[in-house]
């Protein structure tokens, strides 16, 4: 196993230690969330956890739990009393960029329904600034999309629509993404508000005031940051 790998499923496992019998869980996606997501299964299996009730931010996700042995239900109108998923960039704020793995609507819906967002992470993900490294992925539909992409590039946004092997890459809600970049970001949520008002747009990978608290693996150990 990769350091980097030891280190995800090290963060990983501190937040599945938060899980107590009989919660509604939110499932993340990525290979982060991925190593919460086979913990959670290890301790269902071994009876550690009883009556616990999963929901996933992806079809990946949520046939892994099944995989894995993690009840996993639709998403409907379920609070959640912890949901846990990776992120791509994590501000002293704990505000994020989410999404480089494409899953960013399902997320956002499922984890505005979360009492405690609790990302996991490895040490890379942290930044001084949102933005400084990850592009800010958009969810967009498909229909009018080079229409869709002048408004957001007269947001000032550079980037690209995303493509996987030589093909646009389509989300599980059968939308495109679009990784956009921004010289710098000074104002996080005017953004944020700016992107989700242009005609077109699904959802963005801000997720903003949200995580409760990180835990961020490091070689010298795991961090955990809280929101203050
Ligand atoms: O759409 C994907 C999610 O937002 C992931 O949580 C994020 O991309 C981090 O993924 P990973 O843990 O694989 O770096």
């Amino acid at each position: 196993m990769a350091d980097l790998e030891a280190l995800k499923k090290e963060a990983a496992l501190r937040a599945v230690a938060l899980v107590e019998s009989g919660m509604c869980v939110g499932l993340g996606t990525g290979s982060t969330a991925k190593y919460a997501i086979e913990e959670l299964g290890r301790k269902i299996s071994s009876g550690e956890l009883t009556g616990i009730i999963g929901v996933a931010t992806s079809n990946a996700s949520e046939q892994l739990a099944r995989e894995v042995g993690v009840p996993v239900e639709e998403f409907d109108c379920q609070q959640f009393d912890v949901a846990i998923d990776g992120a791509d960039e994590i501000a002293p704020n704990l505000d994020l960029i989410k999404g480089l793995g494409g899953a960013l609507t399902r997320e956002k819906l499922l984890e505005l329904r979360a009492h405690r967002l609790v990302i996991i992470a490895d040490h890379t993900k942290l930044v001084k600034r949102i933005g400084e490294k990850a592009p800010i992925p958009v969810e967009i539909v498909r229909f009018g999309v080079a229409s869709t992409l002048e408004r957001l590039r007269d947001l000032g946004a550079g980037g690209e629509l995303r493509s996987r092997g030589g093909e646009h890459f389509v989300t599980d809600n059968g939308n495109l993404i679009f990784d956009a970049r921004f010289a710098r970001i000074d104002d996080a949520s005017a953004l944020a508000r700016d992107l989700k008002l242009t005609a077109g747009v699904v959802e963005t990978g801000l997720f903003l005031g949200m995580a409760e608290r990180a835990f961020v693996a490091t070689p010298e150990g795991v961090r955990e940051l809280t929101r203050a």
